[in-house]
């Protein structure tokens, strides 16, 4: 069995408050990317181990046993004793990169074994357990518009569709960690909250919409910074950064029908198409 797991953008990303665990309680929407990974699972036969893990396209760093589709397996052979399965991944969607990737294959990992094997575990069950496995992997179970807040793993559905907006994902090759952005931000709350911002037009966001990283990212990897000045430049309706970096991506209008892959150099991973 094959599934494709997807990625995400962040659609405005304000962190509010330093809890007393040292995470971070934020507010985002995010939205999916048609930019995707392949999972395949098949039955290994007569194995006496339970898993094996191919991995093609981009690297991923860390061990097999690291691999988040491994850890969603684990979680479910512990529940269900899974007979042991072969596991092809190919990865196109760029780690690190704010695209929720990993976070992806994990949630479509648990997607898949509960078809695959008919467990019968609802949507709700699914999100329980991907929220074992990472902040935002919930979010991928349904895949649809949702706004976030907590520590980004608690949900609402919201009314938003940005079907037919051409998209135009930049990944360059910086690194940008996660952990040390969040600890560069000073958490506030914005004036209009997030959960007002996006319901206005989408040409208004360009003025109130922000992702809070970029004000630390930005002065650090000036590179980034101008990806989006670049984007704006070539017509996006709205660019911000998403995640905690280092991709930006620029939305514009249906008809927008030029493409600006060449215009970033050889080591960036430009993605672009119609969002669903
Ligand atoms: C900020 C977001 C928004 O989508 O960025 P991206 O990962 O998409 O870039 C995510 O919530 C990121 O979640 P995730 O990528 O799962 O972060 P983790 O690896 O769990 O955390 C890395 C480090 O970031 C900090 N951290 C993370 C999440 C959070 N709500 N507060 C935090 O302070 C912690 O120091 C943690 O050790
Ligand atoms: N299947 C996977 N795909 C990508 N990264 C993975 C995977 N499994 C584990 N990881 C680890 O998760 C980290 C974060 O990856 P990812 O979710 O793709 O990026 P981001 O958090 O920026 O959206 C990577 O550095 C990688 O070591």
């Amino acid at each position: 069995m094959i599934t494709f797991p997807n990625a995400k953008i962040n659609l405005g990303l304000n962190i509010v408050e330093k809890r007393p665990d040292g995470y971070h309680n934020l507010e985002t929407v995010f939205y999916p990317v048609p930019v995707e990974d392949a999972l395949e699972v098949n039955i290994w036969n007569e194995s006496t181990q339970k898993f094996r893990l191919h991995q093609a396209g981009l690297e991923i760093a860390g061990e097999a046993e690291n691999n988040l589709v491994v850890k969603a397996y684990k979680l479910l052979d512990e529940r269900f004793n899974l007979p042991p399965v072969d596991i092809h991944l190919f990865k196109h969607i760029p780690s690190g990169a704010g695209l929720g990737g990993g976070s992806s294959d994990a949630a479509y990992m648990l997607k898949l074994l509960n078809e695959k094997f008919n467990l019968k575990l609802s949507d709700k069950n699914l999100e329980e357990y991907a929220a074992r496995l990472g902040a935002d992997c919930a979010f991928f179970i349904r895949n649809a518009p949702t706004y976030a807040e907590g520590i980004g793993n608690i949900f609402s559905p919201i009314s938003l569709s940005l079907k037919g907006y051409q998209i135009v994902l930049v990944k360059p090759d910086i690194f940008v960690s996660t952990r040390d952005a969040f600890a560069q931000i000073k958490p506030h709350r914005q004036e209009i909250p997030l959960k007002e911002v996006i319901k206005q037009p989408i040409e208004e966001w360009k003025e109130r919409m922000v992702n809070d990283f970029e004000e630390s990212v930005f002065p650090q990897f000036p590179a980034i910074k101008e990806i989006k000045e670049k984007l704006y430049q070539e017509g996006a309706v709205y660019a911000a950064m998403t995640g905690s970096g280092s991709s930006v991506f620029g939305l514009f209008k249906p008809e927008y029908n030029k493409s600006v892959k060449e215009d970033f150099g050889e080591k960036t991973f430009v993605y672009q198409g119609a969002l669903k």
